[in-house]
């Protein structure tokens, strides 16, 4: 049974579809950091919402965990790359709060233009004061957006129904996409200075740590309004209250916070009660958004525990589900022409694996295709726990190359995928080709053949000479093992040349030793002598 556990509060809902599916599940929002790491080792799969810090030290004493579900966004507290070095799936539920997001981004800027937090709290103080919280309108006012994906687009609609003139800043957002919701995209700095409200959707990353400090604030429109409902270490805390003290900045509603939980201590903000308006990171805290993302963690966290990949992974490239049942026998196809070669190899230490896709095979992301042939070829000798998620790091650290390529369609064939592999002592190729009826194996070393890939074989590469089919098919008479397909090549006569038999059941080890021992006595210089089973 799996063990999975939920380190953070999130919705009943994604623990009952947890529990259901017959996981363990601890559900224990209130360990400490210590309390915390000395469990750690014990579970399978982890959900966790933006509390739960995942870095490498957590995740180096979590040796049993195959799966960390983040239900909701931002993953900033997650060690991408420590995990994807374990092997542990990382996926996030990017969908979820999304509208939860941006409800609370315009509530944020309506509520900083009209003064409801802070008139709200003197009510309750027993002030009434019409004159002091007197507001501006939003109407006709420019935001500027900084950061137009999924949140930052659907608060440029709203705001645009509010009436305001709506400008952004995504330097890896397509032109087009920004003109199909008719926002300009602009420069950052010019973004900044046309503005009288910025806001902030962008992810926690080395680029947008601290996109708004001094330098910024000091570009900004005199009296403009900030607003950060994405991370809080994306705005310099300490710049942004200078520029409050100066004037410079006339307020500014911020959700998320470089501290948290933040206390009057570790935050210069709490002290402009008139101008800022602060909550306690509930962007994406609603009934819905909670459902929504617990919900998905659970159900994605049971399903890469049975061996399926996520819909939206953070560490294995993503495929839309529809792409990847359509390129699915592509990868079943490479996943068993790298079975094949790996066997093939037998020991030999891998040096080099250059993929050729050629055909319909291109229509689709090659990366998942690549990264299951890696898998594939490195599972067989190697102890290590190897998956999708590190099938790229084990094959760097052991100093493998790997180079993809995509090749013209040869003849009649609608899709083939051909490998070639080097070792420290020999080379291997073959391709191979899906069709309705199966996997075919369409050449081996050159050699064109045509052969069910699936099944066992024997295949010896030789110097051409009369009698070795003879010797070898008795042989296997003789130990009542049938030939069910053969195929034999060669270049020229008495050259090298390869044979390839699909025989109906295993040989001992000591038939291939009679059959080498007869080969030798035909001196045929026999390079390689395998069996294989796929
Ligand atoms: N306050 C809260 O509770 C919540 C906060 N968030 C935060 O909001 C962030 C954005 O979420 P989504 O819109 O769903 O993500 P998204 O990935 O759809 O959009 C982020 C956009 O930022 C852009 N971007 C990245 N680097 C940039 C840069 N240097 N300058 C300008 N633009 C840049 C990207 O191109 C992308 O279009 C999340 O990463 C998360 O940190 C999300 C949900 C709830
Ligand atoms: O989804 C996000 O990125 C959020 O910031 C929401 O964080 P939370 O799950 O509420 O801790």
């Amino acid at each position: 049974m799996y063990k999975v556990l939920v380190s953070d509060n999130i919705a009943q809902k994604g623990i009952e579809v947890l529990e259901n599916a017959g996981m363990k599940v601890d559900f224990n929002p209130n360990l400490n950091r210590e309390e915390f790491l000395e469990i750690i080792a014990d579970y399978d799969g982890i959900i966790v919402r933006s509390m739960t810090k995942l870095d490498k030290e957590a995740l180096t004493k979590a040796k049993k965990l195959k799966v960390i579900g983040r239900a909701g966004t931002g993953y900033d507290n997650i060690d991408l790359e420590e995990a994807t070095k374990n092997g542990i799936f990382v996926f996030n539920t990017p969908t979820g709060n999304t509208i939860s997001a941006v409800e609370h981004t315009l509530g944020m800027m309506l509520s900083l233009s009209r003064n409801i937090s802070q008139a709200n709290q003197a009510l309750h103080n027993d002030i009434w004061d019409r004159k002091k919280y007197m507001g501006v309108e939003i109407k006709g006012k420019t935001l500027g957006i900084i950061g137009l994906g999924r949140i930052g687009s659907r608060v440029a609609k709203r705001a645009q129904s509010f009436g305001m003139k709506v400008i952004a800043n995504d330097p890896y957002l397509s032109p087009k996409k920004a003109e199909k919701i008719n926002v300009p995209l602009l420069p950052f700095k010019e973004v900044l200075k046309k503005s009288d409200y910025v806001t902030l959707h962008t992810p926690l990353t080395d680029e947008t740590y601290h996109i708004l400090s001094h330098k910024e604030f000091a570009i900004m429109k005199p009296g403009a309004r900030v607003i950060n409902c994405a991370r809080g270490q994306n705005v310099d805390t300490k710049a942004l209250a200078e520029a409050l003290e100066k004037n410079k900045i006339a307020g500014a509603a911020i959700d998320v916070h470089e501290e948290e939980p933040v206390k009057a201590s570790n935050n210069p903000l709490l002290k402009f009660e008139d101008s800022v308006i602060m909550t306690c990171h509930l962007g994406g805290t609603t009934t819905e958004a909670m459902d929504n993302v617990s919900i998905t963690a659970a159900e994605e966290v049971i399903s890469v525990l049975k061996n399926n990949l996520p819909e939206s992974p953070l560490n294995i490239p993503a495929m839309d589900p529809q792409d990847f049942n359509q390129a699915k026998p592509y990868i079943n196809l490479i996943t068993k022409l790298g079975n094949f070669v790996a066997k093939w190899k037998g020991h030999e230490r891998i040096e080099a694996v250059e993929i050729e896709y050629g055909g319909e095979v291109n229509q689709y992301n090659l990366k998942p295709m690549t990264l299951s042939l890696v898998k594939s070829i490195l599972e067989p000798n190697l102890d290590d726990r190897i998956n999708l998620v590190n099938a790229m790091h084990v094959a760097k650290e052991r100093e493998i190359s790997i180079k993809e390529s995509q090749i013209q369609n040869e003849g009649e064939l609608k899709n083939i995928i051909k490998i070639n592999l080097k070792t420290e002592m020999n080379e291997y190729s073959l391709a191979g080709t899906y069709l309705p009826i199966g996997f075919r194996l369409i050449e081996i070393n050159g050699l064109r053949i045509d052969l069910d890939l699936s099944g066992e074989f024997i295949i010896v590469s030789y110097q051409d000479k009369p009698g070795v089919i003879g010797k070898i098919g008795s042989t296997l008479g003789e130990a009542n093992i049938n030939i069910a397909n053969m195929q034999v090549g060669r270049k020229k006569i008495g050259g090298n040349a390869i044979m390839m038999m699909q025989i109906d059941s295993k040989p001992s080890k000591d038939i291939m030793e009679k059959i080498k021992t007869h080969l030798d006595e035909l001196d045929t210089k026999v390079k390689d002598l395998s069996y294989l089973e796929i």
